[in-house]
């Protein structure tokens, strides 16, 4: 496949489907809206997956419906796990540990935390199956994960001719627990998938980093939900060692949070009109890390109310920079502060992301392809890039597939008169209702 070519196989029925392009009008004064976000990626397919390890029922309210929720309730029923979906609740009878159907096809989608997170929770239990993603999901590196769920006990097998991603074959009885060393450098998601596989192995696991964790954040999300279902861990703040008891989980009623980074695209869109965007259903106090990102938006001169009813930012008159900042624990914002940085009065380094060439898509040469072909200075490095100012030309933008590509890139054309965006139905991978948000701050936003 190339760079360009959308997987539309891992589009789900919860996709914004049939849409070509989507072409974004300036609004004709800034944007003031208050505005509702919906439920968290990281949240929901953790509480789905977890849900269904455990003993008893598990009833979630506040489910993201988008693609990667979707291949994750999927996947589960393919496990032979009842999962009852009506709108935004869902109700999960755990299996404790043991699949239904120990045998056959699981499919992730594009979800790098259903691929990472269902194929640990699957060695911890007993079967034989061949697990496989997407188009990019199957080249997103896994190799870290892979050889820790094998230190544990598990018989792997790739099925191409990668040994470090999906497809694999993947054959268990379980894992039997004990010490595991692991780099979180490439990431989080290799840590947070051994952490959710470990309350059932048959001992103890014990991990330790050898490096550092990308997005340390993440993993705190992990354990914070473990120990709600009820898991026994040792582990400190730094997150170097880490020790989960053999416990299992315990079903229960949760409510998932609001997505972080969805709200981000919001609160940019009042940094680039000079206007004001308050999401109501978001605290400052979260663990999700790109709620961080009104800090840097703070930097480039937006006044940012936390401390109200949700989270307010107001846009300047003019954005600013001449600075560096490390995006290393909210990557996923990378995309949303290089679109906002030409619009600054000097150039914007951002530094310590090379981690994002393995996401959706290669995160940084996106960045450098669409910026200069709209005519911004843009330089890049192995880990980040320096923006340069400029006015961007309105052009036909390629979305690389990629869901945070196609939503920053739209932020961007609340500036940039006659953009439009290919295939803006990737946004679907964490927020499909993506464009009717964006209509209803008040954004004329044209699907086609
Ligand atoms: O655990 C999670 O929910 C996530 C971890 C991060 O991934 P990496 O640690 O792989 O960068 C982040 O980018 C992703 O959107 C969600
Ligand atoms: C990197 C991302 O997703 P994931 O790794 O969960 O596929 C993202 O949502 O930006």
């Amino acid at each position: 496949m190339s760079e360009h070519e959308a997987d539309l196989q891992a589009r789900s029925p919860w996709a914004l489907h049939d849409v070509k392009t989507a072409t974004i009008e300036p609004p004709d004064g800034p944007i003031e809206a208050d505005v509702l976000i919906p439920g968290s990626k990281s949240f929901t397919n953790r509480a789905l997956i977890v849900a269904a390890l455990a003993q008893g029922t598990s009833r979630l309210s506040g489910l993201l419906r988008s693609d990667d929720a979707y291949w994750c309730i999927e996947a589960l029923r393919a496990l032979g796990l009842s999962v009852d979906v009506d709108g935004e609740f869902v109700t999960i009878q755990g299996v404790d540990g043991i699949w239904p159907n120990t045998q056959g096809r699981v499919y992730t989608g594009a979800g790098g935390t259903t691929a990472r997170f269902l194929t640990s929770a699957l060695a911890a239990g007993a079967g034989d199956w061949f697990v496989e993603g997407s188009k990019r999901m199957n080249e997103r590196p896994m190799g870290v994960l892979l050889t820790a769920l094998q230190a544990l006990g598990a018989d792997i097998t790739p099925q191409s001719e990668r040994p470090d991603t999906l497809p694999i074959r993947l054959k268990t009885t379980g894992l039997h627990g004990g010490r595991v060393q692991m780099s979180g450098a490439v990431s989080s998601q290799f840590i947070s998938g051994v952490l959710i596989a470990a309350p059932y192995a048959k001992a103890p696991v014990a991990i330790e980093i050898v490096d550092h964790i990308v997005q340390r954040a993440y993993v705190h999300i992990t354990l914070d939900m473990m120990r709600e279902f009820g898991a026994v861990i040792e582990a400190d703040e730094s997150l170097s060692a880490m020790r989960v008891a053999a416990t299992g989980y315990k079903g229960r009623e949760y409510e998932i949070e609001a997505d972080a980074s969805t709200a981000c695209y919001f609160w940019a869109a009042a940094a680039l009109t000079g206007g004001r965007v308050r999401v109501q259903n978001l605290s400052y106090q979260t663990r999700q890390p790109d709620v961080r990102f009104v800090d840097v938006l703070a930097r480039m001169g937006c006044v940012v109310d936390k401390d109200g009813h949700g989270i307010e930012v107001r846009g300047p008159k003019q954005l600013q920079g001449g600075f560096t900042v490390s995006m290393k624990e909210m990557s996923d914002q990378t995309l949303t502060l290089a679109f906002l940085a030409p619009f600054a009065d000097a150039p914007i380094d951002i530094i310590e992301v090379e981690h994002i060439r393995h996401h959706e898509s290669d995160r940084l040469a996106a960045i450098c392809e669409t910026l200069r072909k709209m005519g911004i200075r843009v330089e890049e490095r192995a880990d980040g890039v320096t923006v340069y100012p400029g006015q961007p030309q309105g052009v036909r933008l390629s979305s690389y597939d990629d869901h945070r590509v196609a939503m920053a890139q739209a932020i961007m054309g609340l500036r940039v008169a006659n953009l439009s965006i290919d295939d803006p139905g990737c946004v679907s991978k964490t927020c499909p209702m993506f464009f009717d948000k964006l209509r209803e701050i008040g954004v004329n936003a044209h699907l086609v």
